[in-house]
C-alpha cells in the first residue's frame, strides 16, 4: 500500500483521532453481531500499548443529521470496554467544548469513544468545519473503518486532510486482501456473484468480467440472464430494462474467455414462505405462476466443482432466500464448498454473504470476511474509497 499505516506514525502521548466501523446491527439496545468491535480491536491495542490516547469515532445507522436515542454508541462503549477488559470512557457530544475536554483529560493509553457522528448533519455533507472541529481534538488520525471508507463524509475523508492521515491494521488488511486479489490473483480465479438484483451488480460483474477465470451468477439477479437466454421464469425476479445488459455481459464473457456459469435447476416455489409447495425444476421448465428461490442440486454441484478447482473465490450475494431454510441450500452448498476446500482462498465480500456463513457456523473457515459491504462492492468495482485517498501517502 502506498499509503501510510499506524506502524508509520510516532504515537507516543499523542490524541489520536481514530475513525472505526461500530456500526453494528442492534436490537432492543442490544448488540447482535459484534464481528465488526472484534475487528478493530488489533488496531485499538496498538493505539494502547504505544501510549497514544485514544479517541474512536464512529457511526452507527442512519439518523440522517438529528439525535436519536436509540443510535447512541453507549452500549458499544460498554462492549468495547468488555472486549479489551479496559475502562472505555464515553462522551455524548463527537465535537466541541465538552468532547475537548474529555480528549484532554486523557491519559497514555487512555480510550474514549466519542458519539455517533452521524448526529450532526455536516457529517454526511463532508462539511469542512465539521471536518475542522473533528481535527482539534487530536493531533494525529487514522482510518480503520474499511466499512466507511467509500463515503467521503468528514469523520472518513474531510479530517485526514487537516492532520497526518494513516490507514489502521483492518483498513490495511481488507485493502491488502481485496487489493491482491484483483491485481495479482492466484488462478483459477472464480467470482460468485447472487443477490437481488442486475442493478446492484453492473459494475461488479462488469470489472470482474476482466480479472477472472469463471464466473458463477446465483440469487435473484440469475433470472434476467436467464431471460436473457429465452427460457421462462415465472414469476422469478426480472428486471425488465436489465436483459439487453445481461446478454452483454455473457457476449463480454465469451470474447474474454470466463466461464459463466448459470443456474441449470432451480428451486421453485408457489409462495414466498417455508410452508409454501417447493420443487425442483430444470431451468427451460420453472412454472408461470412459481417463483424460483433457489439453485437447485445439479447446479449446486456443478458450483461446487469449480470452488474445489479454484485457487482464489470471491463470493458477494446468496444464492437464493438463504434466511428461509427452504431456500438456503444452495447459499449453504456453497459456502460449504469453500469450507472444504483447503487449496482455496477464499473472500466474503461483506454483507449478506458473511451473514450467511454466520448462520451456517462456517465463518471461521473462510480465509477473510470483509467487514465492508458496500464498500467491498465498490472496490470489487475498481472503484477508488475517498477514506482511503485522503490519507497521507507514504
Ligand atoms: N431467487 C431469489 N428471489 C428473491 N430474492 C432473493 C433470491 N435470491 C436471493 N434473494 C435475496 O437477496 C437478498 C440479498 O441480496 P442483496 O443484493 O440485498 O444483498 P447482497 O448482494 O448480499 O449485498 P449486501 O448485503 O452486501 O448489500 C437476500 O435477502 C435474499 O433473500
Ligand atoms: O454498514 C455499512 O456498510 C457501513 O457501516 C456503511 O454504512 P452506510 O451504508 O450507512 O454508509
Amino acid at each position: 500500500m502506498n499509503k501510510k499505516t499506524i506502524r508509520d506514525l510516532d504515537l507516543k502521548g499523542k490524541k489520536v483521532f481514530c475513525r472505526v466501523d461500530f456500526n453494528v446491527p442492534m436490537k432492543d439496545g442490544s448488540i447482535t453481531d459484534e464481528t465488526r468491535i472484534r475487528a478493530a480491536l488489533p488496531t485499538i491495542e496498538y493505539l494502547v500499548e504505544q501510549g497514544a490516547r485514544v479517541i474512536l469515532a464512529s457511526h452507527l445507522g442512519r439518523p440522517k443529521g438529528e439525535v436519536v436515542e436509540e443510535l447512541r454508541l453507549t452500549p458499544v462503549a460498554a462492549r468495547l470496554s468488555e472486549l479489551l477488559g479496559k475502562d472505555v470512557k464515553k462522551s455524548d457530544e463527537a465535537h466541541g467544548s465538552a468532547a475537548e475536554a474529555a480528549a484532554n483529560a486523557l491519559n497514555d493509553g487512555d480510550i474514549l469513544l466519542l458519539e455517533n457522528v452521524r448526529f450532526y448533519p455536516g457529517e454526511e455533507k463532508n462539511d469542512p468545519e465539521l471536518a475542522k472541529a473533528f481535527a482539534q481534538l487530536a493531533d494525529v488520525y487514522v482510518n480503520d473503518a474499511f466499512g466507511a471508507a467509500h463515503r467521503a463524509h468528514a469523520s472518513t475523508e474531510g479530517i485526514a486532510h487537516h492532520l497526518p492521515a494513516a490507514a489502521g491494521f483492518l483498513m490495511e488488511k481488507e485493502l491488502d486482501v481485496l487489493g491482491k486479489a484483483l491485481s495479482n490473483p492466484e488462478r483459477p480465479f472464480t467470482a460468485i456473484i447472487g443477490g437481488a438484483k442486475v442493478k446492484d451488480k453492473i459494475g461488479v460483474i462488469d470489472n470482474l468480467l476482466d480479472k477472472v477465470d469463471n464466473l458463477i451468477i446465483g440469487g435473484g439477479l440469475g433470472y434476467t440472464f436467464i431471460k436473457a437466454l429465452g427460457h421462462e421464469i415465472g414469476k422469478s425476479l426480472l428486471e425488465e430494462d436489465k436483459i439487453d445488459l445481461a446478454k452483454s455481459f455473457m457476449e463480454k464473457a465469451k470474447a474474454n474467455g470466463v466461464n459463466f456459469y448459470l443456474p441449470v435447476d432451480v428451486t421453485v416455489a408457489d409462495d414466498f414462505s417455508n410452508d409454501a409447495n417447493i420443487k425442483v425444476v430444470n431451468i427451460d421448465s420453472i412454472p408461470a405462476d412459481w417463483e424460483a428461490l433457489d439453485i437447485g442440486p445439479k447446479t449446486i454441484d456443478t458450483y461446487r466443482k469449480v470452488i474445489m478447482d479454484s485457487k482464489l473465490v470471491i463470493w458477494n450475494g446468496p444464492m437464493g432466500v438463504f434466511e428461509l431454510d427452504a431456500f438456503s441450500k444452495g447459499t449453504k452448498g456453497v459456502g460449504e464448498a469453500l469450507a472444504d476446500s483447503e487449496n482455496t482462498y477464499s473472500v466474503i465480500g461483506g454483507g449478506d454473504s458473511a451473514a450467511a456463513v454466520e448462520k451456517f457456523g462456517i465463518a471461521d473457515k473462510m480465509s477473510h470476511i470483509s467487514t465492508g459491504g458496500g464498500a467491498s462492492l465498490e472496490f470489487m468495482e475498481g472503484k477508488e474509497l475517498p477514506g482511503v485517498v485522503a490519507l497521507s501517502d507514504k
